[in-house]
């Protein structure tokens, strides 16, 4: 089964109920594990873990996630992004599958470019950016409701995730799994 780390940043937990439905949709058919950036391995600015970047370094995909602060990633997952620029000379994350989620307070509030970052990121990396193939207005489910392509752009009030967002979620935690498992295997048939 592929490898797949979610590693995002959360501050009161709405990113993180995110990352656990893409867990789970990722767990149908991969070896999921989930890192939260806690702030407490960020020293003078700079994300120190050395067991979590061997994890990376060997995850057949990576999916990043963070709030939407100030239109673009936290500070938190910046400072692990940073952080991340050893890997970028030594092409480590190269041709591996990325992928992305974020959240805001309103419908559209500049999540997009938390994402376009993020996929920004994964291309300075040399990985392959998988975005969501579900057509905004045209999903029975209702999924993809706010038409972002790129990635989960989803929407927090008080404190809870729009419950679409985390079906979409789970969908692309599923999708990025099957793809993992696509490369990995060849033959592999889709499944819905
Ligand atoms: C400093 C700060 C900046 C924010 N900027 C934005 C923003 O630009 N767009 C937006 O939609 N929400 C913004 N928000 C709201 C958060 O993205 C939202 O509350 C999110 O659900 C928090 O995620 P968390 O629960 O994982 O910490 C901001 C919140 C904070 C604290």
């Amino acid at each position: 089964m592929p490898s797949i780390v979610i590693i995002y940043h959360s501050a009161s937990g709405t990113t993180a109920q995110l990352a656990e439905a893409i867990f789970a949709g990722a767990q149908e058919l991969a070896t999921p594990s989930i890192y939260r950036i806690s702030g407490a391995e960020i020293i003078a600015g700079r994300f120190i873990d050395e067991a979590i970047w061997a994890q990376l370094d060997q995850a057949d995909a990576i999916i990043f996630g963070s709030p939407t602060y100030m239109g673009g990633p936290s500070a938190q997952f910046k400072a692990f992004a940073d952080a991340s620029g050893e890997r970028w000379s030594q092409r480590t994350w190269a041709n591996k599958i990325a992928a992305g989620f974020t959240i805001g307070t309103l419908a559209n509030s500049d999540q997009s470019s938390t994402l376009l970052y993020f996929s920004v990121l994964a291309s300075q990396h040399g990985m392959l950016w998988c975005g969501l193939d579900i057509p905004g207005g045209y999903d029975e489910q209702g999924r993809n409701r706010l038409g972002t392509q790129l990635g989960i752009a989803a929407q927090s009030s008080d404190g809870q995730v729009n419950p679409i967002d985390l079906m979409t979620a789970h969908y692309l935690g599923k999708r990025v799994a099957q793809i993992a498992l696509k490369m990995s295997h060849p033959s592999s048939k889709d499944t819905p």
